[in-house]
């Protein structure tokens, strides 16, 4: 994790107040369109209630395969028994083509490369992988099976914690070569790594330390309970959640910490397994996290089959009438998810996570789905069968992005480089703050401010002070 809050001649981060803390600022004019930056994000995860129907790559998040395999995939799914050979749909710029890659320890995790599948395992997979037969007293398998039963933040703060135990556990030897500038409220800090051959586990616990404590200081955070951004729980819930949580990490993580001779280090594992440090982690994860959606490829090419040219009918036909099947099926499963929340009265998922009304998640402090195609389709309410990748994550800079109701940027994440790219709305001057909008912006000014409510602000753009 480097955590580099400028791009120098792009954009900064500098302290505003004491309320507002601190924002992103432009470093150049911008026009309407442009790309302002793009990123990765720290840590990131798929929604559970996703992860059944939308066949994706464990680490980039990418559709897996091509437009046929995620077809007979969506027909294993379904117990669809006709399996006849399908024809290899190759329609340009429809077709994707992917490897898939399973989980060294085959635990069900798959991945569209090498490189996918070695980041992921390398980062944090390692530590939180359950095996291939994973028996039921295991203790991350009971540690993912209470996330998905109570809220799914907990594998979220899990990535994280595995993140740093990877770090320390993994790494060759560490010296650190901080370099640390500090200009006017501007810090940038780069962080690399090299070999040395002397007391290891001495050098890494400071770095870890460092790691945890820089991560700390550079987002804003609060024991979990105190985020009030949910309305789904209580904060009895969430503290008994976490306690319970913890437990189940903790039972999963000791062993593994205290068999390295890097990692076993009491002040580390103290600090990493502690419910101080768990709790203001949830808190930092709820308070800075993003929104990660894109189209399913073949939802895609599913809508434009019949406008697409150069296919001859008697083709479109045909693969209407392999697609048909599925599509039947998709239809009654999600008719059925519908029906199971209607009779609970419910708009969440299964991780106690609000959804807005298209069914992503709207926990977090931004509500863009990272792509304005798809928002363009929700409000003329297409049928949406294939079901968008759902998942959301931590970004560096954009955590760094205060809110307007006249937001001057939007993200939009592209699955082909995994990426959020931040883009302006408008002109921006070199030297305007970036703004987003944590709500729908459009919303009249009473529900506006209802909705800000649980941010912990007081909106006070132009067009809040006007009460517009
Ligand atoms: C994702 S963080 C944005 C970065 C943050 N300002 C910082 O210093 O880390 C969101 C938090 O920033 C603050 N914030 C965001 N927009 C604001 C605004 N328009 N006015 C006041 N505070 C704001 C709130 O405390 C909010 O919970």
């Amino acid at each position: 994790m480097n955590l580099n809050f400028q791009i120098p001649g792009v954009v900064s981060r500098r302290y505003i107040s004491e309320i507002k803390g601190r924002g992103l600022f432009a470093e150049k004019t911008f026009e309407k369109g442009d790309v302002v930056f793009s990123e990765r994000p720290l840590f990131s995860v798929q929604h559970v209630y996703n992860r059944a129907t939308a066949w994706t790559c464990g680490n980039c998040f990418r559709f897996l395969g091509s437009l046929n395999k995620q077809m007979l995939h969506y027909r294993k799914v379904f117990g669809i028994r006709e399996q006849s050979e399908l024809p290899e749909f190759d329609f340009p710029p429809y077709t994707f083509q992917t490897k898939v890659f399973s989980c060294f320890a085959k635990c069900g995790e798959k991945y569209c490369s090498e490189e996918c599948r070695n980041e992921a395992f390398y980062n944090h997979h390692q530590v939180l992988c359950v095996g291939e037969q994973t028996p039921e007293n295991n203790p991350m398998y009971l540690f993912k099976k209470h996330s998905i039963d109570t809220n799914e933040l907990f594998l979220l703060a899990a990535q994280a914690i595995a993140y740093l135990i990877c770090k320390v556990g993994n790494d060759q030897p560490m010296v650190e070569n901080s370099n640390t500038t500090t200009s006017s409220n501007t810090t940038t800090t780069t962080t690399t790594t090299s070999s040395s051959s002397t007391n290891e586990s001495q050098q890494n616990i400071p770095l870890a330390e460092r790691i945890c404590k820089e991560f700390f200081q550079e987002y804003q955070h609060r024991d979990w309970w105190d985020v009030r951004i949910d309305d789904n729980f209580t904060n009895e819930e969430a503290r008994k959640w976490s306690q319970e949580s913890l437990e189940l990490l903790r039972k999963a993580l000791l062993p593994l910490l205290q068999n390295n001779p890097r990692t076993n280090n009491a002040v580390f594992i103290n600090t990493i397994l502690s419910m101080e440090f768990y709790s203001h982690l949830l808190g930092l994860l709820e308070m800075n996290d993003n929104s990660i959606g894109f189209f399913n490829p073949l939802e895609t090419f599913r809508r434009n089959l019949d406008t697409i040219p150069n296919i001859p009918q008697n083709h479109k036909d045909h693969i209407k009438s392999i697609m048909h099947s599925t599509v039947e099926e998709f239809r009654k499963y999600l008719g059925y998810q519908e029906e199971e929340c209607d009779e609970e009265g419910c708009d969440h998922d299964h991780s106690g996570h609000m959804m807005d009304g298209s069914g992503h998640e709207s926990h977090g402090h931004h509500h863009d789905h990272g792509d304005s195609a798809m928002d363009e389709n929700e409000e003329e309410e297409v049928e949406e069968v294939f079901p968008s990748f759902d998942g959301y994550g931590i970004f560096g800079l954009q955590a760094m992005v205060n809110h307007s109701c006249e937001p001057n940027i939007n993200v939009a994440f592209s699955n082909s480089d995994n990426r959020a790219h931040i883009m302006a709305l408008r002109r921006i001057e070199a030297g305007e703050e970036l703004y987003h909008s944590y709500i729908d912006e459009e919303l009249p000014y009473d529900i506006r401010q209802e909705d800000l409510v649980t941010y912990g602000f007081k909106c006070e753009c132009r067009k809040c002070k006007a009460r517009e």
